[in-house]
């Protein structure tokens, strides 16, 4: 059974007490929160005070995924609001082994995401100090935007890794995933199905968890 996590980037803030009561009854696992500086991908979203807020409105697992760059200087500051688990980009870090560190210090989960572009062999070395490797199924940046069918392949390289060296490392999948294509994702060996626009635009968000949740 997948771990669902919602995607609050595609949520309606200006309703976000709601919409997090919403996924509070729901069947949905944790709470995604996309954290984007404007540096690291074309956009900005959201910060600490958010993290903070939605802290406040749920006990589900906040999974903060930091789209930015020297992750170094604000993991604390997540930790702080609220997050449970911490997952920077490997392309955003140039000592990377030192910020695994510095998150697994603050006595949190560490996961690591990976762009479209990079290879996985990108993060083999640090894969047993790790908690989650996130494959981007989209160029980070953006909700809405379409599922790169080559990130099937890399899934499925992923977890023949995983399975070898360090088994307990969960596999998070991010970007264009829907009822469509969830399926063929689970197969591919992914534990963690990230979904924004498909499940928040869609007519009934709890019903589309739901048909997620169910899928093998
Ligand atoms: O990290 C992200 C974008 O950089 C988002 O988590 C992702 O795009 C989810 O949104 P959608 O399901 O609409 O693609
Ligand atoms: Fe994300």
């Amino acid at each position: 059974m997948p771990i669902i996590a919602p995607s609050i980037l595609a949520a309606n803030f200006l309703d976000l007490k709601n919409e997090c009561q919403r996924l509070n009854a729901s069947e949905a696992d944790w709470f995604h929160l996309d954290v984007m500086d404007g540096r690291f991908v074309p956009n900005i979203s959201f910060g600490i005070p958010i993290v903070e807020a939605i802290r406040k409105a749920t006990t589900k697992t906040l999974d903060v995924h930091l789209m930015i760059v020297e992750p170094e200087k604000y993991v604390e500051d997540f930790k702080k609001a609220g997050a449970d688990s911490i997952t920077v980009h490997v392309e955003a870090c140039p000592h990377l082994h030192r910020n695994i560190q510095q998150i697994k210090n603050l006595g949190i989960k560490v996961g690591v995401a990976l762009n479209p572009h990079t290879p996985i062999c990108m993060i083999e070395n640090v894969l047993t100090d790790i908690d989650m490797v996130l494959i981007m199924s989209v160029n980070p940046g953006f909700g809405g935007q379409s599922f790169i069918a080559h990130s099937l392949i890399k899934i499925k390289e992923l977890k023949q890794k995983i399975n070898k060296i360090a088994p307990q490392v969960l596999i998070e999948v991010d970007g264009g995933i829907s009822l469509d294509n969830a399926s063929a994702v689970m197969h591919s060996g992914a534990d963690v199905l990230v979904a924004g626009s498909s499940i928040f635009h869609s007519k009934s968000p709890e019903e589309t968890i739901h048909q997620l949740k169910k899928i093998k």
